[in-house]
């Protein structure tokens, strides 16, 4: 490998998925970060904001309007989505792109404005972009200049039922994905869901009967199996930091059983680093991949003839966002796929 460095910048470094990846970076040994960029804090030094990562020499976060694109091979785009197009758009063309942000996922324009409320800014660059999630669409994102990193949600479950699709053993209309996430998932900015007394010691259902994330999970599963597909998707939010868990209930094809879905899962993930298919009928906790870049599910045999219950964990600011994100640059750059990222959970 060589010894040259590749420049990284992270647009949108003041938040948490910003701060995440300068945590994984700082153990990535081919790549170093030479531009952050913040909004309201710009001009403030990286570790006064975050005092746990100061003793890393970065540079001072800075706004985006000051950045001097030459001192980047590519960006990590963690900036609130509806902001990134025109940034990501405007970049010159030797800036690869990662981008956190839900501002290339979606790839029917008509189908985004529904559900972002407003026309996509950046549709001829939208179709130069793939969907980076590394595991279904890697030889895509080898050759990849902007990569959408998926949504935290739609990551799991994608991953459990794109090879059930794809080999026919479930039902493409009978999906229910009962979703939970912590609270970082919300973001650092201040908001009325996630201060701590509507938080803790209680849960809640939002985006009940019509999520973001249902849309996307809908796009990738439907390239799983050709044709369209329906899901009914559920989020609620927990009182904890991070993680998601997702229970996620399908109706198996005639003559399929559990143990069938079971060895689908572990044939389709025996080579992946990342994902991990449980023994039969044990499950996942949130705590299994706390801090780590794993997916972990475990099948379970629903006791409703039939029918049969998947259950999915991850980190939603690892391999949910900042974690995939160094996983898609290694991809992109032809590094090792694990490098930074073989960092075992934190327990209990
Ligand atoms: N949190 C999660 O679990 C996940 C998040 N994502 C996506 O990743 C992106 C980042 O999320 P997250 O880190 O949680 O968000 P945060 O709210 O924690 O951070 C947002 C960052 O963007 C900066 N920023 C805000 N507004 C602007 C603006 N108008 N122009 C330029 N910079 C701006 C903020 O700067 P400042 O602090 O100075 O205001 C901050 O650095 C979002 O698009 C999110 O949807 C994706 C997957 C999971
Ligand atoms: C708990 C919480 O609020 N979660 C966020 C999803 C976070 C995420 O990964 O998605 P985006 O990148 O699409 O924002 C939500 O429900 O909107």
């Amino acid at each position: 490998m060589s010894d040259v460095k590749v420049k990284v910048g992270i647009l949108g470094a003041s938040g948490y998925t910003g701060a995440e990846l300068v945590r994984i970076l700082a153990h990535h040994e081919a790549s170093e970060i030479t531009l952050l960029t913040a909004d309201r804090r710009a001009g403030r030094p990286f570790g006064e904001v975050f005092p746990h990562l100061a003793h890393i020499k970065l540079p001072t976060m800075i706004s985006i309007a000051e950045a001097d694109w030459s001192t980047v091979d590519l960006i990590f785009c963690a900036l609130p989505h509806g902001t990134t197009q025109e940034v990501i758009a405007g970049l010159p063309e030797h800036v690869k792109v990662v981008d956190l942000s839900a501002d290339f996922r979606l790839f029917d324009p008509a189908t985004y404005k529904e559900w972002y409320g407003a026309e996509h800014a950046a549709q001829d660059l939208q179709k130069e972009v793939v969907y980076g999630l590394t595991e279904l669409h890697r030889e895509k994102i080898k050759k990849a200049r902007v990569v959408a990193n998926p949504g935290c949600y739609p990551t799991p479950v994608q991953l459990a039922l794109t090879p059930l699709l794809e080999g026919k053993l479930v039902h493409a209309e009978d999906i229910i994905i009962d979703a939970k996430s912590g609270v970082t998932g919300a973001g650092r900015s201040p908001k009325e869901m996630t201060l701590y007394a509507e938080v803790t010691e209680g849960i809640h259902a939002y985006g009940t009967g019509g999520h973001r994330h249902a849309p996307e999970i809908e796009q990738g599963l439907a390239w799983a199996c050709g044709s369209d597909v329906v899901v009914n998707f559920s989020p609620h939010l927990m009182p904890m930091s991070r993680g998601i868990l997702e229970s996620i209930y399908v109706k198996m094809t005639n003559g399929t059983t559990a143990e069938d879905i079971q060895a689908a899962l572990e044939k389709r993930f025996a080579d992946e680093p990342f994902v991990r298919v449980l023994p039969f009928g044990v499950t996942p906790q949130t705590r299994h991949v706390r801090g780590s870049n794993y997916v972990l599910m475990g099948v379970v045999k629903d006791r409703v003839p039939g029918r049969v219950i998947i259950v999915a964990v991850e980190d939603n600011l690892v391999k949910g966002a900042s974690g995939q994100a160094v996983q898609n640059m290694n991809v992109m750059l032809g590094l090792p796929e694990t490098m930074g990222l073989e960092i075992e959970p934190l327990f209990p």
